[in-house]
């Protein structure tokens, strides 16, 4: 029967990556996407400002919205200090079981929770069941007519710490205009637009940083 796009994904890992070796995990998806067939990954142009953003905030807890086949999970795991956690959100239960095993593949099951579920059902849940108290990095890309909803959600359950940065995938292409209008005029805001390109294009896509300030 036919394979999906996530499970040839998942194979080209298994095929040409090392066990426990996160970067060689990284380095199979980008290679199988950028020669055998697109897929929607935060890729290894847009990757590199997201693990400069990662390092710069050197984060305890990272939310990440939209898993997919966990590229990003491992990509930015695999930066962590030794006790900090990820929890990512995935909605569709097919891309949840691929990722599941790329985060295995990774070796980075310790560090990262994955939860299936819509994003403005289960952000609410976060503190009392994940015994979360506050996160220093939220990671959007998932449905970006959700950037804004979830962000205004995040903050009424007081989830982002003062400090906290919010880093958005895709504000140009494919676009998340009233997210981006309200990070950059809101005052408890400070943004910062880092110009690049659709993962495995040449169309320009870039990522937003907002700094919430409390
Ligand atoms: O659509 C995209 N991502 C989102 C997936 C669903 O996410 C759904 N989803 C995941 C957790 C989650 C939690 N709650 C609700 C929905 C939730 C996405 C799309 C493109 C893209 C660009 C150009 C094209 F021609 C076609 C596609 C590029 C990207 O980098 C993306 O990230
Ligand atoms: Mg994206």
């Amino acid at each position: 029967t036919q394979s999906t796009r996530p499970q040839r994904i998942l194979g080209a890992v298994q095929q040409n990556a090392t066990r426990g070796d996160p970067r060689s995990v990284v380095r199979a998806i980008d290679q199988y996407c950028r020669s055998q067939e697109w897929a929607m990954n935060v890729g290894d142009e847009k990757g590199c400002i997201l693990d400069s953003v990662v390092s710069e905030v050197n984060p305890s807890t990272v939310l990440e919205l939209g898993t997919y086949c966990g590229y990003s999970t491992v990509r930015i795991a695999s930066l962590l200090p030794p006790h900090a956690k990820l929890i990512t959100l995935e909605f569709n239960p097919k891309f949840a079981v691929i990722a599941r095993q790329v985060i295995a593949w990774a070796g980075l099951e310790d560090k990262i929770q994955l939860v299936e579920g819509s994003s403005g059902d289960l952000i609410p849940k976060l503190k009392e069941q994940f015994g979360v108290k506050a996160f220093d990095l939220v990671f959007l890309d998932h449905w970006k007519d959700r950037y804004l909803p979830d962000t205004k959600l995040i903050e009424e359950c007081g989830l982002l710490r003062k400090g906290g940065v919010l880093l958005a995938d895709n504000v140009i292409c494919p676009g998340a205009p009233e997210y981006l209008e309200f990070v950059r005029s809101s005052p408890r805001y400070e943004s910062q637009y880092f110009k690049s390109h659709l993962e495995y294009t040449k169309v320009e896509d870039g990522l937003e940083k907002s700094v919430f300030l409390g």
